[in-house]
């Protein structure tokens, strides 16, 4: 299978670099100086050059939801907004997969540009971007109307979409007459009718109460799982990229510090940068057992040729697991003794396991597809809410 396939956007090596000096050759000096390893600050002071992003390498994949995720000023507007050339890299590649070729959205001619923004990348911004002297069905038919689609086939996709963020009732409204839950919801449907495989997501929910946010998440999440659209997201909360992001991205002073799914970050931060973030964040509803969990494969064999898995021990041929402390032998994959372990899918948040082993008082395994693929312990749950690292 082709690379296209499977990575829908894939930023390479993007510098993107602001003059505030009017200088010529302002930003040549700027870039010598990036090489050589100076830091933003110092080529600010110097040059009077902002350094808006250096450096990145981002890879995202058909159907996810990537998050950006930084403080203030660390450059991932500057970076989504690259993917539709609304900031010009200096240097680097944003690669677009076009069939089973790249197309460069850096470098490409005007009309090409013009023809991705109408049809493949559509964006949703902060503050909405809605018309409100318009209704809510012509906001959301938008950029159909701008494509010159004939009304009556525009009128049959803008009924669907608000029909699946749940405004038809809502169509001829104003869009002043909407809460700002309800616009953002407008700006989504306007967002999905496009068609556009890649969306383009820049802090969409922040100017909404935490209630409402928490319930467009959701919307959104649910929404990517039946439509498959490729999401890049930018948040500065960290509570919200743990929950919607298959992968997310820390930046910091316009570099990428670390990618991975929210395990690898909650559990694998790379450095004390990462960690600090992750020690500001909830890890109850965030952290799912399939990242705090031992897999099987993951664990030592004993001389008994038993899986050890501390408390409990596994068979995996049998299979069966006894449990140490209780004396109990019980046999695994679909046979268990009712009452003897807890069994609980890779999805279950931590919070939810840390519930199911509190009320049952049973060891915790995991399964995925049917089949039992890991155990966790109190010392996993420990690790998972403390961010320390399993010792021993
Ligand atoms: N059009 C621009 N002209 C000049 N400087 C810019 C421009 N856009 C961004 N910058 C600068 O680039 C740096 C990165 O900004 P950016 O908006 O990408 O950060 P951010 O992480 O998205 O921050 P926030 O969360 O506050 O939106 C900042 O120093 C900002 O001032």
């Amino acid at each position: 299978m082709s690379e296209t396939a499977n990575v829908a956007l894939d930023f390479r090596n993007i510098d993107i670099l602001f003059d505030r000096s009017g200088r010529r050759g302002a930003i040549e000096a700027a870039l010598a100086r990036l090489d050589a390893g100076e830091t933003r600050e110092e080529i600010s002071r110097a040059l009077k050059v902002t350094v808006g992003v250096a450096g990145a390498n981002l890879g995202v994949a058909r159907g996810e939801i990537s998050v950006l995720m930084g403080l203030s000023g660390s450059g991932k507007s500057t970076l989504l907004r690259a993917a539709n050339r609304l900031n010009q890299p200096i240097r680097g590649e944003v690669r677009i997969g076009n069939g089973s070729a790249w197309l460069d959205i850096a470098r490409c001619d005007g009309d090409t540009l013009r023809e991705l923004r109408k049809t493949r990348i559509a964006m949703v911004f902060q503050q909405f971007g809605l018309l409100p002297w318009r209704s809510v069905r012509d906001n959301v038919g938008f950029g159909l109307e701008l494509r010159g689609m004939a009304p009556s086939v525009r009128r049959e996709i803008v009924e669907e979409k608000l029909a699946l963020v749940g405004l038809s009732s809502w169509a001829d409204a104003q869009v002043h007459e909407l809460s700002g839950g309800m616009q953002q919801r407008v700006g989504l449907a306007r967002a999905f009718a496009t068609d556009a495989d890649i969306l383009l997501m820049d802090e969409p929910f922040s100017a909404l109460d935490p209630l409402i946010r928490r319930k467009l998440q959701d919307e959104l999440m649910d929404l990517q799982k039946r439509l498959k659209k490729t999401i890049l997201f930018v948040s500065h909360d960290i509570d919200e990229a743990l929950k919607i992001g298959s992968r997310i991205t820390i930046m910091r002073e316009g570099r990428i510090v670390q990618t991975g799914t929210p395990g690898d970050i909650t559990l694998r931060p790379i450095n004390d940068y990462v960690a600090d973030f992750i020690r500001h964040m909830n890890p109850l509803p965030t952290i799912l057992a399939a990242a705090f969990m031992r897999r099987f494969r993951d664990l030592p064999v004993r001389p008994d040729g038993l899986l050890d898995a501390g408390t409990i021990a596994i068979d995996q041929h049998a299979p069966t697991a006894h449990v140490a402390d209780r004396g109990v032998v019980m046999r695994a994959c679909g046979e268990w003794e009712p009452g003897a372990v807890c069994i609980v899918p890779t999805h279950m948040s931590l919070g939810e396991v840390i519930v199911m082993r509190q009320r049952s008082g049973f060891p915790v395994l995991v399964e995925e597809d049917g089949q039992l693929v890991g155990v966790c312990d109190d010392a996993d749950i420990y690790q998972a809410l403390s961010g320390e690292r399993r010792r021993g």
